[in-house]
């Protein structure tokens, strides 16, 4: 005989509750590609890399079609300081000198990248590692950046001006999981640092993603900070455009890459807080939204 308290038995029928909220969800992003940039300070512990990693998985299971596009800020740190080769940034992009994208692309594609395809494949063989150097993915161009009102050259940091989704649209019609790194070749072949918040937004775009969902370190766009007492819900584009100007260090490539990616046609960007483990299933599957969304105005 095996016995079950009262309590027990309403725990089970409270999380049947749970699971028919994912319902009409399940039924909006089936068959739908979804992009979600990993940012590389969500996955400091190796718990929150199995959680979001869990998550992905889940939403493939599920059928929706993820794409990871990850970046890895802090461990390109790492890699730096241990090579005595300095970095710096400026309005929230790294300023790269050829020593340092030759470190950028080491750890983003051979160590990052290749972390993340592997805990995705002890699920089953899902994952695909790529950059924006296989098959023609992206095409960038340099760009510099405006502090105070001044260009600033950056050295070799891009922006993505093309995107050729053919090998990526292929993998995930066959049910892979694209797992993307954000380096980027010029229309001449040589490699571009992109940021990428940015490489997510142009990859949702030309995918016609049906979302765009941004793990970060923060549970969203904070209206004041350095005070973090109120997060902003929902922000339109129009809103958007105009509090760009005021924003700070990450944020600026992060919330620029919502608002491109809204215009472009995705019909919605979500800031999500990667530090809570399985915030990516919450933010997609339950009704209410944790993070920052950004809608069309
Ligand atoms: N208005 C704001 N709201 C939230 N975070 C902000 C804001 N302005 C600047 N930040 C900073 O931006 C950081 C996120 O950007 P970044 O460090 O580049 O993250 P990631 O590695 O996930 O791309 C936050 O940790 C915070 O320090
Ligand atoms: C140009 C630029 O700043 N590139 C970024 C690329 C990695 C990245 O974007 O990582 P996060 O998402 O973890 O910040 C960098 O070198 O750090």
């Amino acid at each position: 005989m095996t016995t079950r308290t009262a309590q027990l038995q309403s725990e089970i029928y409270t999380k049947a509750g749970t699971l028919i909220e994912a319902l009409p969800w399940l039924e909006k992003y089936a068959g739908k590609t979804v992009v979600i940039k990993y940012g590389g300070n969500a996955m400091t512990s190796p718990e929150l890399k199995k959680a979001f990693v869990e998550d992905v998985v889940f939403l493939r299971q599920c059928g929706v079609r993820p794409v990871v596009v990850h970046g890895g800020g802090p461990q390109i740190n790492a890699m730096l300081r241990r090579l005595d080769i300095p970095s710096e940034f400026q309005g929230g992009l790294r300023v790269t000198t050829p020593e340092a994208m030759e470190v950028v692309r080491m750890v983003l594609v051979g160590q990052v990248g290749r972390e993340l395809v592997g805990l995705l494949n002890v699920h089953g063989p899902l994952a695909i590692g790529m950059s924006g150097e296989d098959a023609g993915l992206f095409t960038a161009q340099r760009r510099g950046t405006l502090v105070d009102g001044h260009t600033v050259d950056l050295g070799r940091v891009g922006e993505v001006v093309d995107v050729n989704t053919g090998a990526i649209a292929d993998l995930i019609e066959a049910g892979r999981i694209p797992v993307v790194a954000s380096v980027a070749p010029d229309a001449h072949g040589s490699v571009l640092n992109v940021n990428a918040d940015t490489a997510a937004a142009a990859l949702a775009a030309a995918l016609d993603a049906a979302r765009l969902l941004v793990l970060t370190d923060v549970e969203g766009l904070y209206s004041n900070w350095p005070d973090t007492s109120e997060i902003i819900a929902s922000i339109t584009t129009t809103e958007l455009r105009a509090i760009l100007p005021s924003l700070a260090s990450g944020m600026i490539p992060k919330m620029e890459a919502c608002l491109e990616a809204v215009e472009a046609g995705v019909p919605l960007a979500t800031i999500v807080d990667g530090r809570r483990p399985h915030s990516l299933l919450l933010e997609i599957f339950t009704d209410e939204g944790v993070g920052t969304m950004v809608v069309p105005a």
